[in-house]
């Protein structure tokens, strides 16, 4: 045996496995193989075991499955790499993150895919999974090869940064990638009714002056997708919902049994257009914060079930994307490293069931890219999270592993942080003091 770890009296919490109790969880290689009150008794007295007594009160979570971040490699490694964004994801408890193709060159081949793939083994620690293009050059005409680009480890699609608008190019994505099984994921947004935009149009674009993104350019992609799905019968995932209207008409889509999936980002559950104040950078992303209904929506989504996982969009941008007019500033937050801690807030105010949080960035996401699933049971591979809930800290631009520091989050104090990660029981993250 090369590795045994052993984990005393903590309290493992998996949803999908029905398991909330305080026990020991041993760790042979990659692998879960016992679990349950004081089995670790034994196991812990061999001279070789890493014994682990978690903090009183800790947590042990399955691992979390990112489902929507930008690395930036190939291309823009001065925003994020391979290496940095893994790293920040590993910080984060994620052991798994899908990366969107918008690199540079897009990934749109097999080629980028591999290569991504060959540098994300390279590195190490949490598993990278890349989203191919929809379209050659995310141009929104001519299909990519997604047979090619399933073959070469891609677990979805996505034209993510750009919205496919075109009703047949959409339709024939749907078919096409039903072929392989992979989710269609769209980035809705009807560019016709976006030009120009910064923000969310309202009263704070108004009061601003700023050209407003307005909800119907959201609404109006994802009812036509929803209607395609239905027609195609293929698999269809919302990225980053940010209005009441797809959350409803996603509950009447799912009431109907399409095979379609949604997700939420952090920040679009946590702040409203009131956050971008006077013309704050760091709060411009797409899709923009909204309003309060929204928030309350998205919320009330995910606690039901309607929207399925919780996703970052971590979308690292350099000091100077953000240092300039709000005009011409880059959208995008990062995400990675904040998303539970921050959410956590959310479960602490009773606006979200911890089961639901932690199946929306565990067992949601990995049944939506076909990963292994993610289980504390015995026999599973030991991808796991040790979270302390009662930790408070800052978020601080010193703190945080990945190379941009774009979030409006800094400075706010918060409660509960991830204290370890393990990847098929390799300790990939190990701090949070
Ligand atoms: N979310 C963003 O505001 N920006 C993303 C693109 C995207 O997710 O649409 C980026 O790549 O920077
Ligand atoms: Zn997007
Ligand atoms: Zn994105």
């Amino acid at each position: 045996m090369e590795r045994l770890i052993v984990f005393r009296h903590v309290r493992a919490i998996d949803p999908s496995s029905s398991l909330d109790a305080i026990i020991d969880v041993v760790i042979e290689n990659d692998r879960i193989v016992r679990l349950g009150p004081n089995v670790g008794a034994e196991a812990a007295k061999a001279d070789w075991a890493q014994v682990i007594a978690p903090p009183p009160g800790a947590w042990l979570l399955p691992g979390l499955v990112d489902l929507h971040a930008h690395l930036r490699e190939p291309g823009q490694e001065s925003k994020e790499d391979i290496r940095s964004g893994l790293g920040a994801a590993a910080a984060g408890g994620f052991t798994d993150v899908c990366a969107m193709p918008n690199t540079v060159p897009v990934n749109d081949s097999r080629m980028v895919t591999e290569a991504m793939l060959s540098r994300a083994h390279e590195v190490g620690g949490p598993r990278l999974h890349p989203i191919g293009a929809i379209t050659m050059g995310q141009r929104g005409e001519a299909l990519t090869e997604m047979g090619d680009l399933r073959e070469a480890g891609a677990v979805a699609v996505s034209d993510d940064g750009r919205c496919v608008t075109s009703s047949s190019v959409m339709r024939r994505a749907l078919e096409y990638a039903s072929v392989f099984d992979m989710p269609v994921i769209q980035h809705a947004e009807d560019h016709a009714l976006t030009e120009g935009s910064q923000m969310h149009e309202g009263s704070v674009s108004t009061k601003l002056g700023l050209r407003g993104w307005p909800r119907v350019a959201e609404d109006i992609i994802v009812a036509r997708d929803l209607m395609l799905a239905e027609y195609t019968g293929a698999r269809y995932h919302v990225a980053h919902a940010s209005t009441e209207g797809t959350v409803r008409l996603l509950r009447e889509a799912k009431s109907r049994g399409l095979r379609v999936s949604a997700e939420v980002t952090p920040h679009h559950l946590l702040l409203t257009h009131e956050a971008v104040g006077l013309y704050d950078t760091a709060c411009k992303v797409n899709p923009p914060l909204r309003e309060e209904q929204d928030v309350q929506a998205l919320r009330e989504g995910l606690a039901d079930g309607t929207i399925d996982a919780v996703a970052t969009d971590h979308a690292p941008h350099g000091i100077l994307d953000k240092h300039c007019e709000f005009a011409e500033a880059k959208p995008g937050m990062i995400g990675l490293e904040l998303c539970l801690p921050l959410l956590l807030g959310l479960v602490e105010q009773g606006a979200l069931p911890l089961n639901r949080l932690v199946e929306s960035l565990t067992h949601a996401p990995s049944s939506i890219a076909r990963l292994p699933d993610k289980r504390i049971r015995e026999g599973a591979r030991a991808d796991l999270v040790l979270v302390d809930p009662e930790e408070r800290w800052t978020i601080e631009a010193s703190r945080l592993r990945s190379k941009s520091k774009n979030t409006p989050f800094l400075g706010r104090n918060v409660k509960g942080r991830v204290k370890m990660t393990l990847v098929a029981g390799n300790i990939v993250f190990n701090g949070g003091s």
